[in-house]
């Protein structure tokens, strides 16, 4: 069904099947019978079939979307109650500002998925009104994220801060008041780079907003702008018969974008219109366009791919399994205590990641067999093994027991190899593997004070069995590499009586002033996991906030 009104711009609609398949294709449909019928009932039963789809369509999509926060909902009413026009003649506000300004609830958790979906930490909002959608944003960045939400009237920041510091996130929200153009100049000036960018102020602005964010390289790589009243409700291609300003600068500025060879755009007839704008991804050679067409980040992806983690039931080797679970792994969370393995394993499933609990003794080495049987058949494959379950029994030398120097070789170094070696087999039948040991800065150091002859031998053998591994198996497509975290703040730590009162003094120790906490490691385990490290031999990556350089 070809549209009415292309305004200039070519189309070529893939959806001429003249069946009316789309709410508005069978509202057009309805309204075209209605203008042939002859029957004034026949008319309106038309038209009030039409209606009834119209009117059905914004309180259908939100009733069958996630609702949004108490915060968001009740910064709503209040923009919604409040008597702008009062406001107005009293001088509070420049502009007669209007109640439907309000972008609402629905638009709101829009934008809120939006900023999950490209993983965004900077938003740029040009024209934030009561603050509703800045706040749905806030909500669905992180942290240490932020939305700059630009905004000419004083009294609407007045209006919004009470809430953003209500719901507790006015850190993640900074206001900057003052005609959007240069507020977007003076961000620029600061360095500020934006994930996404939601134009919503005045319509007239748009275009000049839109090329200060191309023009000037703020929207990063993979970033989007998202147009709001990209349809001027419905005036860009069905003008009316008075003057319209707003459709002529929306329609200008539409046009503006799909000629516009940098970007690629998609129109959607959400609300009053939502178009999204990317930057295209560029010709060239490898350099320029990312390894495979992948952009750095997508290199370190672990779709389809399936990793063990001994040692998992806890500390590093949890923080590992959630980190290569985030980055697309399925993950065989493996562990000696079965609750440990099966908790975390829980925790990964919480978060959308298929995992399975695994119980293996790492000394055994029919255990280890059947940690590497189980898991191919349970996850359908092994492609990143990661054997990190290991102990440490603080002993002087001359007081270190037999027993002890051979618990910890069996469970450090033995446990190791008999992993590498299993996960080997399977890895080498298939011609590709990542397998990744957790080594120690003792490995480099004595750590001192404590004694701990047995775990900083183990440590350094962990190393060899790497070195080795990698070298044999580097043709053959696996990468063997350990890391070496410095003195981690884990349970272990905190809960010793004899280690916590080093702690201070280890502490003068550590050029970074501090103890590694697990996720100082989780970046680390995913590039070597990845294929952004298929280069990396036999290497041993240290984590230690510089304890062995100092
Ligand atoms: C449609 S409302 C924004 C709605 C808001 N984004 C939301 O989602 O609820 C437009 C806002 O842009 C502001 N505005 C208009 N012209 C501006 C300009 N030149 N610079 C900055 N803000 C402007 C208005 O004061 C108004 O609050």
């Amino acid at each position: 069904m070809a549209p009415a009104h292309s305004n200039g711009i070519a189309v070529d609609s893939i959806h001429a099947t003249g069946n009316p398949d789309t709410p508005v294709e069978v509202v057009t449909d309805l309204l075209a019978q209605a203008l042939e019928a002859k029957d004034s009932e026949a008319i309106k039963d038309l038209v009030k079939q039409a209606h009834d789809v119209m009117a059905g369509l914004d309180p259908y999509l939100e009733a069958v979307s996630s609702k949004p926060s108490q915060a968001c909902s009740e910064l709503i009413h209040r923009s919604l109650t409040h008597d702008w026009t009062q406001a107005f003649k009293q001088q509070k506000t420049q502009f007669h500002q209007k109640k439907e300004c309000c972008a609402g609830a629905l638009e709101g958790s829009f934008l809120k998925s939006l900023i999950r979906l490209t993983s965004a930490k900077t938003v740029l909002e040009v024209g934030m009104f009561t603050g509703t959608s800045t706040l749905a944003m806030a909500e669905a960045l992180p942290e240490d994220g932020k939305v700059y939400a630009l905004e000419i009237e004083p009294y609407l920041q007045q209006f919004a801060q009470p809430a953003f510091e209500a719901a507790g996130l006015a850190e993640r929200i900074e206001v900057v008041l003052g005609p959007a153009e240069e507020s977007i100049k003076e961000l620029a000036r600061r360095g500020v780079r934006f994930d996404v960018a939601f134009l919503d102020a005045d319509k007239g602005g748009y275009l000049a907003y839109y090329k200060k964010l191309m023009d000037l390289q703020l929207i990063n790589p993979g970033g989007i702008i998202v147009v709001d009243n990209s349809l001027m409700k419905g005036r860009v291609y069905a003008p009316g018969r008075m003057a319209d300003e707003l459709a002529d600068a929306i329609r200008e500025f539409n046009q503006f974008v799909i000629r516009d060879q940098r970007v690629e755009v998609v129109a959607l007839p959400f609300r009053d219109g939502v178009n999204i704008v990317q930057r295209k991804r560029v010709a060239g050679d490898v350099v320029n366009t990312g390894l495979h067409n992948n952009l750095l980040l997508q290199r370190l992806k672990l779709t389809n791919k399936v990793a063990l983690v001994t040692g998992a039931g806890q500390g590093i080797g949890r923080a590992f399994a959630h980190a290569l679970g985030e980055a697309g792994a399925s993950v065989a969370v493996v562990d000696v205590n079965k609750d440990k393995a099966a908790e975390v394993a829980g925790e990964l499933a919480d978060k959308g990641i298929r995992a399975v609990a695994v119980y293996a003794d790492v000394t055994q080495k029919a255990d280890c067999k059947r940690m590497v049987e189980t898991v191919v058949q349970q996850l359908g494959g092994l492609h990143i093994g990661v054997n990190n379950a290991g102990i440490n029994k603080n002993a002087a030398a001359e007081d270190t027991t037999e027993a002890d120097w051979d618990l910890t070789f069996d469970i450090n170094t033995k446990g190791v190899f008999l992993c590498c070696q299993e996960e080997g087999k399977h890895m080498l039948a298939q011609g590709y593997g990542k397998i990744i040991n957790t080594a120690s800065m003792a490995t480099l150091l004595v750590p001192h004070p404590q004694k701990q002859i047995a775990y900083n031998a183990s440590k350094a053998a962990v190393v060899k069995i790497t070195q080795t591994l990698g070298a044999e198996w580097a043709d053959r497509g696996l990468n063997v590499n350990c890391i070496s975290p410095g003195i981690v703040n884990t349970a272990l730590i905190q809960e010793s009586k004899d280690l916590q009162p080093l702690v201070g003094e280890w502490l003068t120790q550590i050029p970074a002033g501090r103890l590694a906490e697990v996720t100082d490691l989780q970046a680390a385990i995913v590039y070597l996991a990845s294929d952004a490290s298929n280069y990396m031999v036999g290497h041993n990556l240290v984590i230690d906030g510089g304890q062995s350089i100092w």
